[in-house]
């Protein structure tokens, strides 16, 4: 790269730098975009980079497989109904463990080698979440799938401390119901009731896909954009996991956020691409 190539690249995030600037931005970080140690450390640069550039990161983290993983070695089954995982109540000791214990544990150390500023909580700190349990819709109809929450309600007095703190939260989607009944909450779906309640300039999803496919496994039908209208037709098509990340970035898009972002968390620094570069990457959902 010659000199005037490296300026290019550092003088195309002004613009970007000028209009997020002590801005909230969420990042949902998705279980699956986590599996290789160095995407790990990337994403964690990431953080503490939009942190000095003087945005306000805050990481709502997922751990499916590493759930799935601790399930099997402890000989305890579990299946997905319509994206969300069915949760018996021994599931779900093994669900908060791992997120709040694990997960979230190893995200809260990899930023914090950059310095003092990851904070790890849960939806049961400081009443951050009030889940309501929730069906999972398969082929039309509510299907039970047991202790599986929605977010009802969300304080964001423990998150907004921090964030004036210049810490960087990072959250597990784990919260208690109105009697204080542990229960699991899909990620996408915390992340986006968050992003809304904090009044997110972004929502970033990372998976481990390029971006939405509107006619999936067909990867010639990959969207760069997508408006809620369009997208909220094309919701009962969606097949697994990417039914809780859609309907999430159609609520955080209809709840205020100006734009949810579903981008690849397999190409390292995923986060600043999306951020300070102008080419679009991934699927960007907008208002109608
Ligand atoms: N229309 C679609 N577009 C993109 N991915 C899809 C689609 N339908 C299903 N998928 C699947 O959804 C997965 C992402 O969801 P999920 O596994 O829950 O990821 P994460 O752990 O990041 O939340 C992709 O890896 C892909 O296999
Ligand atoms: C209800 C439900 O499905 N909860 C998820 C919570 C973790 C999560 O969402 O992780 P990813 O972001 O990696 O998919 C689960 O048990 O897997």
């Amino acid at each position: 790269m010659t000199p005037n190539e490296k300026a290019a690249t550092l003088i195309e995030a002004l613009p970007w730098l000028e209009r997020f600037h002590g801005s909230t931005v969420v990042i949902k970080y998705g279980g699956n975009a986590m599996i290789d140690p160095e995407l790990q450390r990337a994403f964690a640069a990431d953080m503490v980079f939009l942190r000095y550039a003087g945005i306000r990161p805050v990481v709502v983290h997922g751990g499916g497989p590493q759930i799935s993983s601790m399930l099997g070695r402890l000989g305890i089954e579990s299946e997905f109904r319509g994206g969300l995982r069915v949760t018996t109540p021994e599931a779900m000791d093994v669900v908060r463990m791992v997120l709040v214990g694990q997960v979230g544990r190893e995200l809260v150390g990899l930023i914090n080698e950059h310095g003092p500023f990851a904070i790890g909580l849960s939806g049961e700190d400081a009443r951050l979440f009030t889940a309501v349990r929730r069906h999972a819709v398969v082929d039309g109809e509510p299907v039970d799938i047991g202790q599986v929450g929605d977010v009802a309600h969300v304080d964001t007095s423990a998150v907004d401390d921090l964030i004036a703190a210049g810490r960087i939260p990072v959250v597990a989607s784990v919260a208690p119901d109105a009697d204080g009944v542990v229960h699991n909450v899909n990620a996408d779906t915390a992340a986006a009731a968050l992003a809304v309640a904090l009044g997110a300039r972004k929502l970033v999803v990372l998976t481990d896909v390029p971006g939405l496919y509107t006619n999936w496994p067909d990867t010639t039908t990959l969207t760069s954009q997508i408006d809620t209208d369009t997208l909220e037709k094309l919701l009962p098509s969606l097949q697994s996991g990417m039914v809780p990340k859609m309907e999430a970035c159609l609520r955080a898009v209809q709840g205020g956020v100006p734009a949810a972002h579903v981008v690849d968390g397999r190409v390292p620094h995923s986060t600043l691409l999306e951020v300070f570069t102008s080419e679009g990457f991934g699927t960007m959902v907008v208002p109608s």
